[in-house]
């Protein structure tokens, strides 16, 4: 309902591309305005943006989950894509390998894989003790690393992360960029929102910034300072510089 979609174009060797004419959570309601970016395959892409300037927004409109979207969404190869939500999302009477075992069994994979696959992440992840725990009696790092295994699982072609490091130890921190580094030789995109960002500045290949539901900058760190005339700058001085 309210959402007004034209036909998909995807532009070479992108995986997701996003051109987001306006989008909110009723109709007619602008949240968010004239966003245009892509996510090119093995790119790593930030969007970020102070408290309330239409990240998760943006977020929701390219997974479709808010009611009204204006523009065009579109994702490349065959189409998988990983959410790993802010707030993690669990069945409380399923354990951490029950979890997974679920998302293996949603995703077709077939046992054998699923086995080597979970058993993999268990261990890089640091969780083979955790693997029969309910939700309930984990530490928040320990379910935000549960949510980022279950997207992992999947191998997808996009992974769309909301804010992963607020919750997570700097061993589960290296431990999870090893494997996003992985994947992204795998040839998958990555869409990631944070506000941790001498990170963001340090393993993002092209940043977004968002100020007040609207593109305040675009591109990599070049063309950021650029945009705020910054040229010594680093991504903390130009958001200061270029958002309200
Ligand atoms: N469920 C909702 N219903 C109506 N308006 C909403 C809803 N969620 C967010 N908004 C509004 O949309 C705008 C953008 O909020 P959004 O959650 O996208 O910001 P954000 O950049 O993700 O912020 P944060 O860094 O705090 O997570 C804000 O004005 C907010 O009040």
């Amino acid at each position: 309902m309210g959402t007004e979609e034209q036909e998909p174009i995807l532009q070479e060797d992108r995986v997701l591309d996003i051109r987001i004419e306006e989008a909110g959570y009723s109709p007619g309601d602008a949240r968010v305005r004239q966003i245009e970016f892509g996510v090119r395959s093995g790119e790593l892409v930030g969007l970020i943006g102070p408290n309330g300037a239409g990240k998760s927004t943006t977020i929701k409109a390219i997974l479709k989950l808010i009611p009204h979207v204006k523009g065009e969404i579109a994702m490349g190869g065959s189409g998988t894509y990983a959410y790993v939500p802010e707030q993690p999302l669990y069945y409380d009477t399923l354990t951490l390998w029950e979890h997974l075992s679920l998302a293996g069994a949603a995703y077709g994979m077939e046992e054998k894989a699923f086995e080597r696959s979970a058993e993999e992440l268990l261990e890089r992840f640091r969780m083979t003790d955790a693997r029969d725990k309910l939700p309930g009696g984990m530490s928040k790092g320990m379910k935000q690393k549960m949510m980022l295994m279950l997207g992992f699982l999947l191998k997808p072609d996009v992974y769309i992360v909301d804010e992963p490091f607020i919750g997570l130890d700097p061993r589960a921190t290296r431990d999870f960029l090893r494997l996003l580094e992985e994947e992204r030789k795998r040839g998958a995109g990555v869409l990631m929102c944070t506000h941790v960002l001498d990170t963001a500045e340090k393993i993002c290949d092209y940043f977004v910034l968002l100020s007040n539901g609207e593109t305040a900058a675009q591109g990599d760190m070049a063309q950021i300072r650029k945009t705020s005339g910054l040229a010594e700058g680093d991504l903390f001085d130009c958001f200061e510089a270029l958002t309200v």
